[in-house]
Formats: structure tokens, sequence, C-alpha cells
């Protein structure tokens, strides 16, 4: 018999399946996370959901259809109307994802496109790149983009949250798309920061991102989903062990 709740095929520690469910709880929607295998070996459950590109997450539908990219995901579950009827609590009913206004929208597209083109493959590679030298530069990178994050994605919501009247990307007291994009990466800046002794995100460098970032890991959606830094930190270790980067060792 057809499940009547979405699951998503995914995994605790992966950030973007992270993204994925940040969205459900805070649209209120239930659902089950299928732990996906580690490793080379696809299921074939998968590959059958995903046969493009064969990554979680992938959100399956009640009647079975599948849904994948996780900010694809994330504008799905504001655009359903239906969804409304699943909703577990009626708090998170009113949760919207992305703003009324359709400039404001596509400002949340484009920095979340950011988040994933630019700041998110440099930020791996500081833990993961193959050399010294392209770990440094990565560094060098991740830092550049997020002072762009905290020099201009903040702008288009810029005079609100200048005034600190609400705090999130999403303009709201809700965060939204642009909010579960970025936030869903908060473990692993954390864990980069503890693996090589560096910050990232604080109140110095980055006073706005250290404020948005407070608030967001306060939210009961960030609680539920964002795997512990600890976590983060032993995987990215393991990730290291498996690719064979030695930080130490060069
Ligand atoms: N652009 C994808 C990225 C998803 C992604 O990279 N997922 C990782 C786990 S966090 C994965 O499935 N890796 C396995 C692989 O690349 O084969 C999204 O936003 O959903």
């Amino acid at each position: 018999m057809a499940s009547s709740v979405m699951k998503v095929l995914g995994g605790e520690l992966s950030l973007f399946t992270a993204r994925a469910r940040l969205a459900l709880e805070l649209r209120g929607v239930p659902y089950e996370l299928v732990e996906e295998p580690l490793g080379p070996r696809k299921s074939d459950r998968l590959l059958a959901a995903n046969p493009v590109y064969g990554k979680i997450p992938v959100l399956l539908l009640p009647d079975g259809r599948a849904i994948c990219e996780s900010a694809v995901i994330v504008q799905y579950l504001h655009e359903d109307a239906t969804l409304h009827s699943h909703s577990h609590s009626q708090s998170a009913i009113s949760s919207r994802l992305l703003p009324d206004d359709p400039y404001e929208r596509a400002m949340h597209r484009f920095w979340t496109t950011f988040v994933d083109d630019r700041f998110w493959p440099a930020l791996d590679t500081v833990s993961l790149g193959p050399t010294r030298e392209a770990r440094a530069k990565a560094l060098v990178d991740a830092r550049a983009a997020l002072q762009i994050l905290e020099k201009d994605a903040f702008h288009f919501q810029g005079r609100r949250n200048s005034e600190h009247l609400v705090f999130f990307f999403s303009g709201s007291e809700e965060p939204g798309l642009l909010d579960v994009a970025l936030g869903c990466f908060l473990p692993a800046i954390r864990a980069c920061e503890r693996l090589h002794g560096i910050v990232l995100v604080d109140a110095s460098a980055t006073p706005l991102l250290q404020r948005w970032s407070d608030r967001f890991a306060e939210q009961p959606a960030a609680r539920t989903v964002l795997p512990e830094t600890d976590k983060v930190v032993h995987f990215t270790k393991f990730l290291q062990d498996k690719f064979g980067v030695h930080l130490s060792a060069e």
C-alpha cells in the first residue's frame, strides 16, 4: 500500500538533505527520512528516483513521484498549496519559504545559486582539497564568498535588517529559501573552523552573518535537523581519510 507521508531519501549528515528537511520542518509537513547507504554503491531505489545525478536528497511524494535537487525541493514545498492540509502544526501553516514580491523571489534564487556555486564548493575544498595549495586557495575563496554574502546578500532586505526589525534573508520572522540554503551549511562552517583552528563567521569578520546564524540556529527546525558540529568534524575526518587528505603530513 502506498505510504501517505512524504519520504526524503537522504542522510543524517548530508547537509543538502538538511536543506530539504529544514523546509519540511518549517512548513510543518510530516515526512520520513530514509537513510541511503554511504559509499560508491548507490541503492536501486536512489538510482530509480534520481537517475540523472544519483544524489541525495530526493523528495518522494506520497504517490511515488520524485523531486530532486535540494533548492528545487524547497521551492516545491513553498508552491504546493495542498501541503496545508497535511501540516501537523498550526503555527507552521503560515510559514512561507519565498516572499510574495517577484523581485525578492528572484533575489532568493540568485543568492541560493551563489551559495551552491561559489560558497559551498570552496568550503568543502578547505577540508577535502587534494593539495595544500588547493585547500589554501579554497579558504581565500570561502572567505571572499562570505564577505560578498555579508555585504550584498542582506542588501535586498537591507533597510529592514539594518534596523534589526527582522533578521532573516526572508525579510520576515520566519526563515525562507535563502536562509535554509545557507543555514544548512552552518554545521560545516563550524566544523571547518574547529578542524583548522580558523574563524569564518564571527562578530568581527562577518557581524551580520554572525547575528543571522545565531538566530537561525535557535529555530526549532534547525535544532531538529542540523547535525552537531562534532559529528560533522568526525565525518569530515572520515572523508579526509577516504580521499587520502592528510593535513599534518604535508
Ligand atoms: N545539487 C545537489 C547536491 C546534492 C549532493 O551533493 N548530495 C551529496 C550528499 S550531501 C551526494 O549525494 N553525494 C554523492 C555523490 O555525489 O555521488 C542538491 O542541491 O541536492
